[in-house]
């Protein structure tokens, strides 16, 4: 079994390696579009196999779909990351046009293959992919919302001082500063919800965190972060080849659930061997709606960009 990964960058290639430490396929094909990147960070990732103890071949290429070719799932991560100071929306107008093609080339050697989006500004890039690939809306997948629950766990568990494990928590919304929802009412700590830990100013100071979360590695980084977006992005290629049948926030085509209609947003689904095969609903409290009425407005916003 094959997994593709385009842009072999910082993200394309975290998500290469913890598919082969994961061993989720057979091959995991690196494509990008710099001549010999992909070739090269493909060579340095299988002379980790004896260290590292796995035995999935990854194939680096330039430009060859051909070597994509039947692949079970393709991840897409090609496009320009932000600098500090800079808002993911802003990326539209560079990364739009390199995920169209992307997906084209994807889709004339993959056929049947599950995309997982990760470009930025991701929510409308999954959007233009549903868009321009004709795909069933649950083969494609864009990965924000699982990254975004890993940081919100991270920062409630900081503020517990506790083991990530033991708490759970879901962002939903679109993937961007203002517009993530941390679903700070239904998070639990060892099954009792935070708000019996944490006061009200703290949830608040959380959940904020949460939302810059990608600007403050920016910050730190000098370009946007790639440890955590690589395990999310292989986290949802897991769900899927292993057939986990996991809840994950992401961000998929909605026909009517939480309200909204033609828009891909992150919400609660549950991920499988066929994609993204249901929505849960959460029941949202009023307070809730506004926050994801709003989020939903400002993708759409970001949508009409698109010459479709
Ligand atoms: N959704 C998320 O949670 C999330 C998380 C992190 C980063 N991102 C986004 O992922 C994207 C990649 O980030 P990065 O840090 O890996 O950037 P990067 O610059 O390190 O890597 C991007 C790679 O894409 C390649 N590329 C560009 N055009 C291409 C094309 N037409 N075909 C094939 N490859 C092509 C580049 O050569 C480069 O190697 C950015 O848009 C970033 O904002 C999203
Ligand atoms: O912050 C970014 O621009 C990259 C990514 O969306 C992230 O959240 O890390």
């Amino acid at each position: 079994m094959k997994v593709t990964v385009v842009g072999a960058g910082n993200v394309g290639a975290s998500v290469a390696e913890y598919c082969a430490m994961k061993e989720l396929a057979d091959e995991v094909v690196l494509l990008d579009i710099k001549e010999g990147f992909a070739e090269g960070k493909a060579m340095d990732l299988n002379q980790c196999a004896t260290l590292n103890g796995f035995n999935t071949k990854v194939v680096g290429t330039t430009g060859d779909y051909s070597k994509t070719a039947g692949s079970k799932v393709v991840v897409i991560t090609s496009g320009i990351p932000r600098k500090p100071g800079m808002t993911r929306e802003e990326l539209i107008g560079t990364n739009v046009g390199i995920v169209k093609t992307v997906t084209e080339n994807l889709i004339k050697h993959s056929p049947d293959a599950i995309l997982v989006v990760i470009s930025n500004p991701m929510d409308t890039m999954t959007y233009l992919s549903a868009k321009s690939s004709g795909l069933p809306k649950n083969r494609v997948i864009g990965m924000g919302g699982t990254l975004d629950s890993s940081r919100f766990r991270y920062r409630l568990a900081e503020a517990l001082d506790c083991n990530p494990n033991d708490v759970q928590g879901v962002v939903i919304g679109g993937h961007g500063d203002t517009t993530m929802i941390p679903l700070t009412r239904l998070a639990t700590y060892n099954s009792t919800p935070v708000s019996n830990y944490l006061s009200e100013e703290k949830l608040e100071e959380v959940a904020k965190a949460t939302m810059v979360g990608g600007a403050t590695l920016t910050g730190l980084l000098g370009t946007s972060a790639w440890y955590a977006p690589g395990a999310a992005g292989a986290a949802v290629v897991e769900a899927i080849v292993r057939d986990q049948k996991k809840l994950m926030s992401a961000s998929v085509y909605l026909e009517g659930e939480y309200g909204q209609e033609d828009i891909c947003v992150g919400v609660p689904v549950i991920i499988g061997k066929d994609g993204w095969e249901e929505v849960i609903d959460f029941k949202l409290n009023d307070e809730e709606k506004a926050k994801f009425e709003a989020s939903a407005a400002a993708v759409r916003k970001m949508n009409d960009a698109l010459e479709l």
